[in-house]
């Protein structure tokens, strides 16, 4: 059996660390290379001899190295005296004690000539078990090495396909999105070189899809990381963790026992490998590194549509800017507008193309243009043919409106069936044997103007009701007016016939005051003397209205797709959203597509006004529809389309371009603006004015005074005039004819003040008729200067009046509107009427006299020189201020 043994086996035995052992068989004249090598025992015999020397023993106990002792075998005796042996090397160097405990016999002429010292079976047992074991150990070591590995390619090849899929996604967005974004950045790259080497780094990517960093150079990398060793390995990170896997494989294989340094250290690294790991994971996720936070390679260009006015707030959507951005942009351009307010299109592109951005005009090619082309065609297509007139029934108060109505609905509407009933559906046809005639069965000018304000010509008539016992009143001028407004004709129906103080000839003559002359009287109006309830002279008003109609040649394509307006809409709970349409043109049916103000829709079902079912509707016949998308407004359009898609694409951009020009409508109303545009053009500028006054008198000096303005360069015309407070009829001629409104000592009602907030009509009120004059003076002169302004700070409502003995009348109020302070003058209005001009006497609360009396809160007005208050009039309480007009 041969005794040799490795150098590192003997290293193990001797307990001295191989280094240290390999050391002393070179000093004892035995260089190894390795510390596989074996050592025979002669060798080790010899090395045993230099170290006694060296430790200055003699070699009494053993035999010279390299000689035979005479009995032909060396016997280390056991002793219980320790050696000193040197271990370690420079700083780590220490002396450890060597006890030799057991009689190691060395037996020289082996065959090998080793050392034949017997090993003992337990020594044996030892070294074996240690033999596996270190086995195990660097299996196992190997096999975490390769799992390592395994995972790490693993992980590398998932992130990779992650990132190549978010390449693939932002390239394919980049090119379908950006195209015209690429354009422009690379057309200011070439402006401007600076901005332009983030770009190849892109084009890298996209021309190399797998290398390790691809965002940045590496070289900029390198340097930005430099001193970061976690930054420079990011980058291959995995691949730098299998490699230092693969280290500690190597360093740690074939150990069995780890120092504790080396313990600490597989520690540290195996923990600074997890975190690592997941960083690494996580950085794939968001794409490397790369997409997730990648800069932009050149400064976005948005390309913005532009209509005609657009709110700065949402001109700051479009750019993806604050509001307040685009604000100070605008100021830098000199424009003071604030987050809600609209500018106008070319303010717009102004500040857009300031921004770095693009504008364009909403494209021509938009579902709208399509739109009006498939109508256009469909206008053209057809032959015209005549049409039933479309007749408004107007007329003062009680006079008599929807007893005609009623009693031309009750015996000329056919019902299909007997017995069957007319229902109110806003409008209705009646057939005579001299033609069809449709009526808009909602009297009164205020469902007339609120139509041609939104545009909708429906009216082809008016019937004016006068009644024959009342003659002309308020309400029957303002129809008239109305009615010359929109350029309709007048046909008067004189009612009340039957009644014994019936005097037609009056009603002519006070309408004469009106410019509408009678034919009887040399004029063109038709004038019909009738009675609503007996129903005489009701057949000779159809007759009238027939022939008014073809005098004017009412014509329109019978065929082809329908269009027309919304006269009334509502939604029914059974039935969905209900509206009943005039059909203008073509003819509408069921199944049709059609596109109604900003819903659409598929027609489900029509009916007419008596209720039944019916397949279609041509011109001038109101009809109802069944299958629209929600509930159309009065007064909108409808458009049979050829598709849905269309349909659809038509409402949503209705409803974007609806908002447009109700900024457009609150802007220029005013009378500065008609002044600004004044010079601009060589024609002459209108200023349309509606005046209403608190006295008969006022108000035609007023007329007269106003329109004795104009000059060659503006015409002021009065539209509308009257008596009384201002009304939703009047704030509706007003908004629909672009004109002023001046309110002599006469306010606004809360419907009106509706529809002037609404339409942005600009409503001035004046108590100085000279103020008036003044102020349009100096509009039609183009003079600017300063104006006295009368603002209103609060209102309050008297709900009782006191008598006190030394206070005189005390108006128990609530304030309704704004504050009453002390101090200030007042108005005493009654029936939205100023009947008193004067200065606050008192102002108390419980008993108190206070400065002020808010919004909501109740107290005691006293007005001085007036006690002639009552409950229900109004104390308005204002200031007057000067302001510097501007345009
Ligand atoms: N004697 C007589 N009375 C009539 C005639 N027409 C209407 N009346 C009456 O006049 C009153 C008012 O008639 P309406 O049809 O309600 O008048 P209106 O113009 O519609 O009134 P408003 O809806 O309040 O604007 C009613 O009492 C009717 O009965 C008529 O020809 N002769």
């Amino acid at each position: 059996m041969s005794q040799n043994n490795t150098i590192r086996q003997l290293a193990e035995l001797v307990n001295t660390p191989v280094d240290k052992l390999l050391e002393q068989l070179k000093e004892a004249g035995m260089p190894f290379d390795s510390a596989d090598q074996e050592v025979t025992s002669a060798q080790k015999v010899k090395l045993l001899g230099f170290l006694r020397r060296t430790h200055g023993r003699g070699e009494s106990a053993a035999a010279p190295a390299g000689t035979e002792p005479a009995s032909g075998k060396i016997t280390l005796s056991r002793s219980s005296r320790k050696q000193e042996l040197t271990v370690g090397g420079g700083k780590n160097k220490a002396t450890v004690d060597v006890v030799v405990r057991k009689k190691v016999v060395l037996k020289p002429g082996a065959s090998d000539g080793a050392s034949t010292r017997p090993m003992t079976d337990e020594r044996a047992e030892i070294l074996r078990k240690l033999e596996e074991s270190k086995q195990r150990n660097l299996d196992e070591q190997q096999r975490l090495a390769a799992t390592d590995r395994a995972r790490a390619e693993e992980r590398q090849r998932k992130e990779e396909e992650v990132r190549l899929a978010a390449e693939e996604a932002r390239l394919a967005a980049e090119a379908a999105a950006s195209e015209v974004a690429t354009q422009v950045a690379e057309a200011e790259s070439e402006t401007k070189p600076t901005r332009a080497p983030a770009k190849p780094g892109t084009h890298g990517h996209a021309a190399h899809p797998h290398p390790p960093k691809p965002a940045r150079p590496g070289g900029q990398d390198d340097a930005r990381n430099a001193g970061n060793a976690k930054h420079k390995t990011r980058g291959s990170h995995v691949m730098v963790a299998g490699v230092e896997d693969d280290d500690n494989a190597a360093r740690f294989a074939g150990k069995l026992h780890l120092s504790a340094a080396d313990r600490a250290r597989r520690t540290t690294t195996t923990s600074r490998n997890k975190p690592r790991h997941s960083r690494s994971s996580d950085q794939s996720r968001t794409g490397g590194g790369e997409h997730g936070f990648q800069r932009p390679t050149a400064p976005v260009v948005r390309e913005v549509t532009v209509g005609d006015a657009i709110t700065v707030s949402d001109l700051a959507q479009k750019l993806a800017l604050k509001g307040g951005d685009v604000v100070k942009a605008l100021f830098k351009m000199g424009v003071m507008a604030t987050v809600t307010q609209s500018i106008d299109h070319d303010t717009a592109v102004l500040v857009v193309e300031e921004l770095g951005h693009k504008a364009v005009r909403p494209s021509d090619s938009d579902a709208e243009t399509e739109l009006l082309a498939q109508v256009e065609d469909a206008g053209q297509q057809g032959e015209l043919a005549q049409r039933p007139p479309v007749v408004t029934i107007m007329g003062h108060v009680d006079h008599g409106k929807t007893s005609l109505l009623d009693y031309i609905r009750r015996t000329k509407v056919a019902t299909g069936e007997a017995g069957g009933i007319t229902q109110h559906i806003g409008a209705y046809h009646v057939k005579t044997a001299k033609g069809t005639i449709s009526f808009l069965d909602t009297p009164g000018h205020a469902a007339f103007t609120s139509m041609r304000s939104r545009g909708a010509k429906l009216t082809d008539i008016v019937v004016l009701v006068v009644a024959a016992d009342d003659g002309v009143m308020p309400q029957t001028i303002e129809a008239v007016q109305h009615a010359r407004a929109a350029k309709v004709p007048l046909i008067i129906a004189i009612n009340k016939m039957d009644k014994s103080d019936a005097d037609p000839m009056r009603v002519k003559n006070e309408l004469l005051a009106q410019e509408v002359v009678a034919e009887d009287f040399g004029g063109e109006t038709q004038m019909v003397e009738l009675s609503a309830k007996s129903g005489q002279g009701v057949d000779e008003l159809l007759d009238a209205i027939l022939l008014q109609s073809e005098v004017l040649e009412l014509k329109a394509v019978p065929d082809g797709r329908a269009s027309g307006t919304v006269i009334e809409s509502a939604l029914d709970k059974g039935r969905g959203p209900v509206a009943t349409v005039l059909v203008q043109r073509g003819i509408l049916r069921k199944g049709d597509y059609l596109v109604c103000g900003v819903q659409y829709g598929r027609v489900r079902a029509l009916f007419n006004e008596t209720g039944e079912q019916v397949a279609e509707a041509g011109p001038s016949i109101p009809v109802q529809v069944l299958g629209l998308s929600g509930v159309p407004d009065a007064g909108d359009d409808f458009v049979v389309v050829a598709d849905e898609r269309l349909a659809k694409d038509v409402a949503q951009q209705r409803e974007a371009k609806r908002r447009e020009s109700r900024l457009i409508k609150q802007a220029g109303n005013r009378m500065e603006d008609v002044m600004a545009q004044m010079g601009q053009g060589a024609s002459q500028q209108v200023l349309n004015l509606v005046v209403k006054a608190d006295v008969h008198g006022s108000m035609e000096a007023l007329r007269e005074s106003l329109s004795g303005l104009s000059n060659d360069q503006i015409r002021i015309t009065v539209i509308g005039s009257g008596v009384g407070g201002i009304t939703e009829s009047d704030a509706q001629l007003a908004a629909t004819s672009k004109a002023a409104l001046i309110g002599f000592n006469v306010r606004a009602d809360a419907s009106a003040r509706k529809i002037i907030d609404a339409n942005g009509v600009d409503l001035r009120y004046f108590s100085i008729i000279y103020d008036v004059i003044d102020q349009v003076k100096q509009i039609a002169s183009g003079v600017l200067g300063k104006e006295i302004r009368e603002d209103i700070i609060g209102t309050a409502e008297v709900q009782q009046v006191f008598r006190h003995s030394k206070f005189g009348s005390i108006a128990g109020s609530i304030v309704v509107e704004g504050v009453i302070r002390r101090g200030k003058p007042v108005r005493v209005l009654r029936d939205d009427t100023v009947i008193f001009t004067g200065d606050l006497d008192s102002l108390r609360r419980f008993q108190e006299n206070v400065d002020e009396v808010k919004h909501g809160t109740e107290c005691g007005i006293g007005v001085k020189g007036y006690d002639q208050v009552r409950a229900g009039d109004k104390i308005e309480c204002f200031e007057r201020v000067e302001v510097q007009r501007t345009l």
